[in-house]
């Protein structure tokens, strides 16, 4: 016990949500160190044959869909697992040395992931293995709706249940909690990409025009919503005309947005309510008087919790800062760890 808190007192421990959007890393004692998008440039030498990286994290996210032939701008992760191992573990790795620059040393982190419930043992093991390939001394994995709620500030050890639906870039993930367990969990792939790509589709159908994941990114970020709202708001976007085959403007408002997105968000509703379904009678109603609690980058979707409230009929509440809840979760969790001894929660 008094080695256990020694080494938590003197540890480098980093919680790592390591996310199809975003990669976020919470250091004990220090906080969220590193909020970065999950996106690497790679530059290829033809004439040598040779590969290496261009850009990590922010920069590199800018050069999404603006490189040239010679730089691919890549997404490693994809639905909340690992689609290109190779490059995931040059992420983790530059984005834990960037933790550390600061430091003389250059010490080898506990690192603890936040991995999705749906995630199979193949893609545990690869992210095992991406983040040991990338320097951690000791990886441990939890999984992401169980940090979110720790996160979250849940009583996840109590006798009572709780709801979370954590809605990410490339999946949601809805959990029933009590007991320091997962008592159901349920991952759909449907998260914020979905939203782009909806979006992308409507204005390629409506108005005949291409736009790129970022302008489909922005125009969620600022006119989109779950629920018709009082108020219209309006966005000029720039989009290729498929027709004429040159950049043309044209005005998106929040009711087309709201339209363009039907499709994920029932996908979101479908998930909640199958979850609701299953809840043994006592979570049940343990939920139906405490809410459904969101984290995620997707709650900060406008409306989403009132639509939730009107399809389930339940109280549904934003979580405080629910982009960070996981990573924040996930560190908490690596300190409980070293107060009680023995796994008294599941972290594998
Ligand atoms: N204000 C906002 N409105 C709507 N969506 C938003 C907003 N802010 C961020 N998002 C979306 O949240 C998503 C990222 O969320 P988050 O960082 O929680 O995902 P992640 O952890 O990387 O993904 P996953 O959990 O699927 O691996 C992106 O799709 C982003 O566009």
């Amino acid at each position: 016990m008094l080695f256990r808190r020694l080494r938590g007192f003197f540890s480098n421990d980093l919680s790592i949500d390591l996310g199809t959007a975003n990669t976020l890393i919470y250091a004990r004692d220090r906080g969220i160190v590193l909020n970065e998008p999950s996106v690497v440039a790679i530059r290829e030498d033809r004439g040598r044959g040779m590969k290496a990286v261009a850009a990590v994290g922010e920069d590199a996210k800018k050069m999404l869909g603006r490189t040239p032939a010679n730089i691919t701008a890549i997404r490693p992760m994809k639905d909340g697992v690992i689609a290109d191992f190779t490059v995931t573990e040059k992420m983790l790795q530059y984005f834990i040395h960037k933790v550390h620059e600061s430091r003389l040393i250059r010490p080898s982190p506990r690192v603890l992931i936040c991995v999705p419930c749906g995630s199979t043992q193949v893609e545990r093991r690869a992210i095992k293995e991406s983040a040991a390939g990338a320097g951690a001394r000791e990886v441990y994995l939890i999984e992401e709706p169980m940090a979110a709620a720790i996160g979250a500030s849940l009583p996840v050890d109590e006798a009572r249940g709780s709801m979370i639906l954590d809605i990410g870039g490339g999946t949601s993930e809805v959990a029933i909690i009590s007991l320091n367990g997962i008592v159901y969990a349920n991952s759909a792939r449907i998260g914020g990409d979905k939203f782009d790509e909806a979006i992308i589709n409507y204005v390629r159908r409506n108005y005949g025009s291409l736009i790129g994941e970022a302008t489909a990114e922005q125009i969620k970020h600022q006119i989109a919503t779950a629920w018709p709202g009082n108020e219209v708001q309006e966005l000029e976007v720039k989009g290729r005309n498929l027709a004429e085959g040159i950049p043309r403007s044209f005005t998106l408002n929040s009711n087309e947005i709201l339209e363009a997105l039907q499709e994920p968000l029932s996908g979101i509703v479908d998930a909640v309510r199958k979850a609701l379904e299953q809840t043994p009678p006592e979570l049940g109603a343990d939920v139906a008087e405490r809410g459904i609690v969101l984290t995620g980058g997707g709650a900060l979707l406008k409306g989403l919790d009132r639509l939730l409230e009107e399809e389930t009929g339940l109280p549904v509440i934003v979580a405080e800062d629910p982009m960070t809840c996981v990573a924040r979760g996930g560190g908490r969790a690596l300190e409980l760890m070293d107060e009680k001894a023995g796994d008294f929660f599941s972290v594998e």
